[in-house]
């Protein structure tokens, strides 16, 4: 057995809330945001979990969310990196666009295309695939490395950088990646073999 990666999707965000496309949009987390990423390093100190090091990327929701879960679990100081490897997919033309005025205007399907098919990017944006192609080799060659050494991990990100390294981690097709949805403030735990294969997964829902 080698260590533990811990992925957690920021709370809820303003925009989520407004269900607005966030994308990139560096927007505030909500009261029931911080509320969720309080809970969520709560459930974590009382596994007794200690990071060695934290990721996050380089949008504001994802960073308080990671500061929520280091100060729930005593170490509020830790190192903690900044990427914008890790940033959610850009939405491109669709970011500050409310989803349900995208699908009148779109349709269902196309709107659905955009969101959750792996290889069709929105307009201007990025598909899962074009994010995938960021986040896993700052996976590789920058986080997997400390969990191989035995460390423990945070990743605090967003639902599609999250899902790109998901589909890595599960050996999961583009079409079995899309249906994957990830909750708010809820914690992946991860135990890697030193082959870095899967030991074991466990989601800490509430
Ligand atoms: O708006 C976004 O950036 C994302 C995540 O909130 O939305 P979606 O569920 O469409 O991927």
């Amino acid at each position: 057995m080698s260590g533990t990666l811990v992925l957690v999707r920021h709370g809820q965000s303003e925009w989520n809330l407004k269900n607005l496309f966030t994308g990139w949009r560096d927007v505030g987390l909500t009261e029931q945001g911080h509320e969720e990423a309080k809970t969520a390093g709560a459930k974590l100190a009382a596994r007794g979990l200690k990071f060695d090091i934290a990721y996050t990327s380089a949008l504001v929701r994802a960073q308080v969310t990671c500061q929520h879960i280091l100060d729930a679990v005593g170490q509020a100081d830790l190192q903690t990196v900044r990427d914008q490897a890790l940033n959610e997919r850009d939405y491109g033309d669709l970011a500050g666009l409310n989803k349900d005025d995208a699908r009148a205007k779109w349709g269902e399907e196309q709107v659905h295309v955009w969101r959750r098919s792996y290889d069709v990017p929105p307009p201007g944006g990025e598909s899962l695939r074009d994010t995938g192609a960021r986040v896993w080799p700052y996976y590789m060659h920058v986080i997997q490395p400390h969990v191989l050494r035995g460390e423990t991990v945070l990743v605090a990100a967003h639902g599609n950088s999250l899902r790109a390294l998901i589909m890595a981690l599960d050996g999961l097709s583009g079409e079995e990646v899309v249906k994957v949805e990830l909750g708010t403030g809820v914690p992946i735990i991860y135990r890697l073999n030193a082959d870095s294969t899967v030991a074991s997964k466990e989601i800490i829902e509430s």
